[in-house]
């Protein structure tokens, strides 16, 4: 471990993978993906992936809860690839425009300011790389700035950024329409299998977790040896991504296959995260996805991740299990915390809570 302790508290002024891309270095070893590192899902090389617009579904929220058709759409999308991009938000093109204005100045800002928000050592929250747990781990070519939102009163208000000094203003309203919007998600997403409205938010509690993590890619003079984000399904019940306005890189699997995320500027993408494929009993898709990297543009996301409130059950609703659907995964409390556990041990979360009867 020793030569990677450099990388725990925070990101060292002399080794930041934003200094190696403006230097122009080569990303050191530790960063270069081996075949196994791609997940299991492909054997293929980074570059093969396709662009098809088709298999990733366009919805309108507008209409989820008015059109029969809409809803259908919604369904097939989360059960096919367990994403799609979402449109009739109802988030003004130019709000979305300024939530990526405050991440891209804050990942503009020198490191010395960047660094007054750094992760501590033994905390999740704050600004940083990844966390390194494995001498083996591969590290992805990011940094970002990881914040919970909510519960409110759960905010460590002294690691969000007061630069720009929108940046707290911005994340707080932009964290409240998509708290509103994942309503919108699971109350249609129980619609669309026939369910009782609440059957997901129930599951979630009254003061279930919100997370936001800004991602920041710089150029890569490897792209064919390093990924922006390694292969992971979220942890989370939903993840609604907001992708870079002219960049891709987001890629997930769908039957097999790499398929990169159009960008479609001010749509927002909507991946499922675990929590949603042990809920809904195995019926909607968590997709695996990766981040690939690229020579010349650099490029920002933010994800914002939704989970249940960590001393809640969640588990395969009742009404999803019956002899031609048996129950395939047990309950399970704080996800969050077990899926950390399993990924110190190398072990997926999803695999391990599969129920044997
Ligand atoms: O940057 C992206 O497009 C995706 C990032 C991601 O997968 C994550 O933050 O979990
Ligand atoms: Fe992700």
């Amino acid at each position: 471990m020793a030569g990677k302790s450099l990388f725990f508290d925070g990101v060292p002024l002399s080794k930041s993978v934003q200094d190696m891309s403006v230097n122009g270095d080569e990303p050191p070893p530790e960063f270069h993906v081996k075949d196994t590192s791609l997940g299991g899902t492909d054997s293929s090389p980074l570059s093969s992936s396709v662009s098809d617009s088709d298999s990733v579904p366009v919805v309108d929220l507008s209409l989820l809860l008015s059109s029969k058709d809409e809803l259908e759409k919604l369904r097939s999308a989360l059960e096919s690839g367990g994403c799609f991009q979402a449109i009739g938000h109802g988030m003004s093109t130019s709000f979305i425009d300024q939530v990526r204005g405050v991440a891209k100045h804050f990942f503009g800002l020198p490191q010395e300011e960047k660094m007054k928000y750094s992760r501590t050592a033994n905390g999740v929250e704050g600004y940083g790389h990844d966390l390194v747990v494995s001498d083996k781990q591969v590290l992805d070519w990011n940094t970002r700035l990881f914040l919970r939102v909510f519960p409110e009163n759960q905010r460590k208000l002294n690691l969000w950024p007061e630069n720009p000094d929108s940046f707290r203003e911005v994340l707080h309203e932009y964290s409240t329409k998509l708290k509103q919007m994942m309503d919108l998600l699971f109350k249609a997403m129980a619609k669309s299998l026939d369910l009782e409205e609440n059957s997901f938010s129930g599951q979630f509690g009254d003061n279930p977790v919100m997370q936001v993590r800004f991602n920041f890619y710089p150029p890569c003079s490897k792209p064919d040896k390093v990924l922006g984000v390694k292969p992971h399904s979220d942890r989370s019940g939903v993840t609604v991504l907001l992708q870079d306005e002219e960049v891709e890189g987001l890629q997930v699997v769908k039957d097999g296959r790499w398929i990169t995320v159009p960008v479609i500027p001010h749509a927002l993408v909507v991946n499922l995260g675990d929590q949603m494929q042990i809920m809904s009993n195995g019926i909607f898709k968590s997709p695996v996805h990766r981040v690939v990297t690229n020579t010349d543009k650099l490029r920002i996301s933010v994800a914002m991740f939704n989970e249940a409130e960590p001393e809640k059950e969640i588990g395969p609703v009742e009404a999803l299990i019956d002899d031609n659907r048996p129950r395939l995964y047990r309950n399970v409390k704080n996800y969050a915390s077990f899926n950390y556990e399993c990924f110190q041990k190398g072990k997926v979360a999803l695999e391990e809570v599969k129920f044997h009867a």
